[in-house]
């Protein structure tokens, strides 16, 4: 065997080989010659082929390797299956083995804490993913989930490698497995920093999380071509499937990063939000007994929630406000904002430990419930509930969107996530009604019963089947008739009616009654309360009746 080449056969293209193999001595008799022969093989694997890096940054994409070295903590990697290579001869790739198959796959840690990680290298067969290449993804998957520690996969390829055929096929399926076994009990997060073709693209859409770079990114079915000879439809790839259009469009992505340095960062951040598995809780620091104490006493940045709502109805104001007076240090990490923004989702803390927000949107669609906005909201609350972090709900929402549009697309079926979410959840839900909650959109946003724990309201809140307006016309519409019939003023008994109704059912104070709210409080107030409601929430524990999985309606 001649073992001038670290691999019988080694193309010098790659991240993972040489472009000039360090000489290996022929036939290692000794136990000295074999040290010297790994150290050699280790030598052509790490000196990254200079041009294929090149070939990449070119692109204003980092290399495999770069990539995993950013996201880890420096030192901290170790590589699995680095002399792993393909066993196909079709199409003369047995000319073409190249250490690690395209993919480098291993563990590390993040900020201490342990990951597995995989990253594809487009520079080996364009990334693509043969029957070695998935099978090292799949013993990495398999690692992450019996050692109880998050996955994140870089993706950078041209999906199944077209050469090995089915082999290459079935590995997908064997990913899509493993992505749906860990769904729940690790969190799964997906980095798209290249294409992502074909089936290639479902192993993210199983992931808790996906984040895209601009530019770079693209996440598609079908591409371009088989587009237009199909359809005869014309788009490029960004359009087709980059990440302005996965995060601001389609919904797929969760995170639209300026660049891939903003997407790592957005990354770590996230994994500070999460536990390492469904069994453990999310990191948190630990907050002294001066700060306890010092939580409970209401602030002047509290009391600027006094005037945060406008007197008219139909004034919009920023529900992040609200959400940042009670978060700590006023630091959220939005999760789509640039999706559905009629809906806020993001990860905070309160008291050092995370919690989820969930929150309507005034600024934007009044604060309408629409499609997309109940199904980002259901994934997030599932997300939340799966690793253990308490949802926080901030409603004000005039109500469900109409329109045939909304209807035709199943806002009956899709809304109804929701409703499941938030009824399935047992982790500690806290809602707090600032303004509006009207009919059905009431009940779906952490109401007291569909499951909420503690509920909160602002004397400002309208807790009502709907608004006033909307009430007199239907309740007197014969009324009404009856005064134009008379000759009446009918806009004044209109008025009059309006202001009836908004006295007896347009407040809290029917649910406060009824225990619907646990308590109306000045908004100042808003902070040491959920603060108390947390405390009070951490040795909750909840479990619905047994059964093989529930059916929540897709
Ligand atoms: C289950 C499934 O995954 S089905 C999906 C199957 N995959 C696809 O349909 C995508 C096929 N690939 C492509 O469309 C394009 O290569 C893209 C969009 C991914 C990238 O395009 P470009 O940036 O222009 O790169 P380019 O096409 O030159 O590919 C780079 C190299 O990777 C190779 N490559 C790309 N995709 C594959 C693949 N699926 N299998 C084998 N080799 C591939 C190319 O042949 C090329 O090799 P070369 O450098 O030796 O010429």
């Amino acid at each position: 065997m001649d073992l001038s080449a670290p691999v019988a056969g080694a193309s010098p293209a790659g991240d993972s080989p040489a472009t000039a193999p360090t000489a290996v001595p022929a036939q290692p008799p000794t136990t000295a010659a074999k040290v010297a022969d790994l150290a050699a093989r280790e030598q052509n694997l790490t000196d990254a082929a200079a041009t294929a890096v090149e070939k990449q940054h070119k692109r204003g994409k980092k290399s495999a390797r770069e990539r995993i070295e950013a996201l880890l903590d420096p030192g901290s990697f170790t590589e699995l299956d680095a002399f792993a290579t393909h066993r196909s001869s079709n199409f003369g790739l047995d000319k073409k083995r190249i250490p690690g198959d395209g993919v480098v796959t291993g563990y590390g840690t993040v900020d201490g804490r342990q990951v597995c990680i995989y990253s594809q290298d487009f520079t080996v067969f364009g990334g693509s993913l043969g029957e070695v290449h998935g099978q090292k993804i799949t013993k990495v998957m398999d690692m992450a989930l019996t050692t109880g520690v998050p996955l994140i996969g870089i993706s950078d390829g041209g999906g199944a490698r077209i050469q090995e055929g089915v082999a290459a096929l079935t590995q997908f399926a064997e990913i899509f497995r493993r992505n749906v076994a860990a769904s729940g009990v690790i969190p799964q997060i997906s980095l798209i920093l290249g294409p992502s073709a074909g089936g290639a693209v479902y192993s993210p859409a199983l992931t808790d999380f996906i984040v895209m770079a601009e530019g770079t990114s693209n996440m598609f079915i079908t591409g371009p071509d088989v587009i237009k000879a199909v359809t005869g439809e014309e788009v490029g790839f960004e359009e087709l499937g980059g990440a302005a259009t996965h995060n601001q469009r389609s919904g797929v992505a969760h995170y639209q990063a300026a660049d891939e340095d903003d997407a790592v960062d957005y990354v770590r951040a996230l994994l500070s939000y999460l536990p390492s598995n469904n069994l453990s809780e999310p990191p948190s620091w630990p907050v002294s007994a001066d700060e306890a104490e010092a939580a409970l006493e209401v602030t002047d940045a509290d009391r600027e929630l006094d005037t945060l709502v406008p007197d008219s109805d139909n004034q919009p104001y920023d529900m992040r406000v609200v959400v940042e007076h009670v978060l700590d240090e006023g630091e959220l990490l939005e999760v789509q904002p640039g999706y559905a923004p009629n809906m806020i989702t993001a990860f905070g803390h309160v008291e050092g430990r995370p919690v989820g927000v969930v929150a309507n949107q005034p600024q934007q669609m009044a604060g309408t419930l629409d499609i997309n906005a109940a199904e980002k909201a259901a994934r997030f609350v599932r997300t939340c509930d799966a690793f253990n972090i308490p949802v926080l709900t901030f409603v004000d929402v005039p109500g469900f969107l109409p329109g045939t549009d909304q209807e035709w697309n199943g806002i009956i079926r899709r809304g109804a996530k929701l409703i499941y979410a938030y009824a399935e959840a047992t982790v500690p839900l806290v809602t707090l009604i600032t303004r509006k909650a009207y009919g059905g959109a009431y009940i779906v946003m952490g109401s007291k019963k569909l499951g909420a724990d503690v509920n909160l309201a602002w004397p400002t809140a309208q807790i009502a089947v709907m608004g006033s307006g909307g009430a007199v016309n239907i309740l007197q519409r014969g009324a009404l008739k009856k005064v134009a019939e008379d000759g009446g003023d009918v806009e004044a008994e209109r008025a009059r009616l309006v202001a009836e109704y908004e006295e007896a059912l347009v407040n809290p104070w029917e649910a406060a009654e009824r225990g619907f709210v646990d308590a109306v409080i000045t908004p100042a107030d808003t902070r040491v309360q959920v603060v108390k409601a947390l405390r009070a929430l951490r040795t909750k524990r909840a479990s619905g009746p047994a059964k093989k999985h529930g059916n929540i309606p897709l």
